[in-house]
């Protein structure tokens, strides 16, 4: 169990593999000036040893904060990924240590849907393989194997925020839009949601891939999947490289199964730019790979480094927990003279009335308090008067199931 009771420059904020600089300039703004900024991702027994003096940190999609590295976060209040996937993080460890997750789940979802129309003009045309040969010296000019996009099927497979605008963007170019979901989705446009993913993979010219990293969504396209899917089809993955099993999608390639195929995520990925990227796809030209940039935008950038330092300021400043990603949401008005005690909690029966009882018996007068729980946490936000905040955090920490308690003033 930690406390915190902390000014804002022994607040400790790590920032890794280099997030926009308006992530700084927002929590600097906000008065946080202890921030240590790195522009890579650090290996396990690295980031074991930095983020034990840590309060914040802020990780992208290469970072993993495993359970061993989250128990030696002895500190840690809040962790801020600054893009969508959270997958990265063990988020029921982080929950059941009391931090709270957050990310930015709209920001880069234009970028991706934006390269991924592009990858579909060029792949249709055949232009990565024309490309690459050109660069050899080879000049392939022919309408072989080039197709126009207009009256294509594009299958999108995952239909949120990223595979809604892609079908918006490419109906644009008079596609035909369908897409697979295991929720009943609102369609927009024209697009039609097919019930069965095997459907999806029999109709469609261009198949794209939009799911998270779930245990459900593991090799979600594999080779019997390949197989049903159309001759000569493109296939899309902009999601995570566990989707795809990349060695099945090699043999389709050989076997000239699928026409071409642009890959931007992989199961495993170079830990940083001078790492090499090694991969059975890389001998194809009709293979465009990207070294995860679908959401590596100016703009995206920008907005994920406000959007997520606004978040994790918020959570520090007022407790608010809104769009946390493995918490009880709260969200709460601004603190004027008083203290703010919050508590984190094992959701158990009777918490809540050890606290109101321990608060009576002290005469700690509540002026506001909120509370919501999941299956497994509580957190509640107790407003008192400053003369009490102190006995108040005492008797908060002493608690039977407190996983951690701070105030704030
Ligand atoms: N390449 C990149 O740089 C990049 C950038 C942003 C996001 N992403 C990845 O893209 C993913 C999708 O982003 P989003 O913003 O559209 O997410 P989202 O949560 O808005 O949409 C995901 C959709 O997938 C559906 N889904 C979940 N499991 C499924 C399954 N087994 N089969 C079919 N549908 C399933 C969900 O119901 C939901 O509609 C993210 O989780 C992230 O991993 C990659
Ligand atoms: O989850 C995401 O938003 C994307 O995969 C982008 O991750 P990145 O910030 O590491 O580029």
């Amino acid at each position: 169990m930690s406390k915190v009771s902390l000014s804002k420059d022994k607040i400790k904020i790590l920032l890794l593999e280099g997030v926009h600089q308006s992530a700084v300039e927002t929590l600097k703004r906000n008065g946080y000036s202890n921030i240590e900024y790195l522009k890579t991702s650090l290996p396990e027994s690295e980031l074991i040893e930095r983020i034990k003096h840590v309060h914040f940190v802020g990780i992208r999609s290469r970072t993993h904060l495993s359970e061993a590295v989250l128990n030696a976060a002895e500190k840690l209040v809040a962790v801020g990924c600054f893009c969508i996937g959270t997958n990265q993080v063990n988020l029921e460890a982080a929950k059941r240590l009391g931090i709270a997750v957050f990310n930015a789940p709209f920001s880069n979802t234009r970028s991706v849907a934006e390269l991924v129309l592009g990858e579909i003009l060029l792949l249709l045309r055949g232009i990565p393989k024309r490309n690459a040969m050109a660069h050899r010296g080879q000049w392939f000019k022919s309408a072989i194997g080039s197709f126009e996009a207009r009256g294509k099927t594009l299958g999108i497979i995952g239909y949120g925020h990223i595979g809604t605008q892609l079908g918006i963007m490419a109906e644009n170019i008079g596609m035909k839009v369908e897409f697979y979901d295991i929720e009943d989705k609102l369609t927009l446009g024209n697009a039609q949601q097919v019930q069965n993913l095997t459907q999806l993979l029999q109709r469609a010219d261009v198949i794209s891939l939009h799911v998270p990293e779930t245990p459900q969504t593991k090799n979600l396209i594999g080779m019997a999947e390949i197989e049903v899917m159309k001759q000569g089809a493109i296939l899309i993955n902009a999601s995570r490289g566990t989707v795809v099993d990349i060695d099945a999608l090699a043999e389709a390639l050989q076997h000239e199964k699928l026409a071409g195929a642009a890959i931007d995520v992989f199961p495993v990925e170079p830990k940083s730019n001078d790492e090499e990227f090694t991969s059975p796809l890389r001998e194809f030209d009709n293979v465009i790979l990207t070294p995860h940039v679908g959401g590596s935008t100016q703009e995206a950038q920008e907005n994920i480094g406000i959007e997520v330092a606004g978040k994790l300021t918020k959570y520090s400043d007022n407790g608010s927990t809104v769009t946390a990603v493995n918490f009880p949401e709260v969200s709460l008005p601004e603190l004027s003279n008083r203290s703010r005690l919050l508590h984190v909690h094992e959701n158990r029966p009777g918490v809540l009335t050890q606290i109101n009882q321990a608060f009576a018996q002290h005469g700690i007068n509540i002026a506001a308090q909120y509370l919501q729980t999941d299956d497994c946490i509580g957190y509640v936000v107790i407003d008192v008067d400053s003369d009490h905040s102190e006995v108040a955090l005492k008797e908060l920490s002493a608690v039977e199931g407190t996983i951690r308690a701070r105030i704030l003033h």
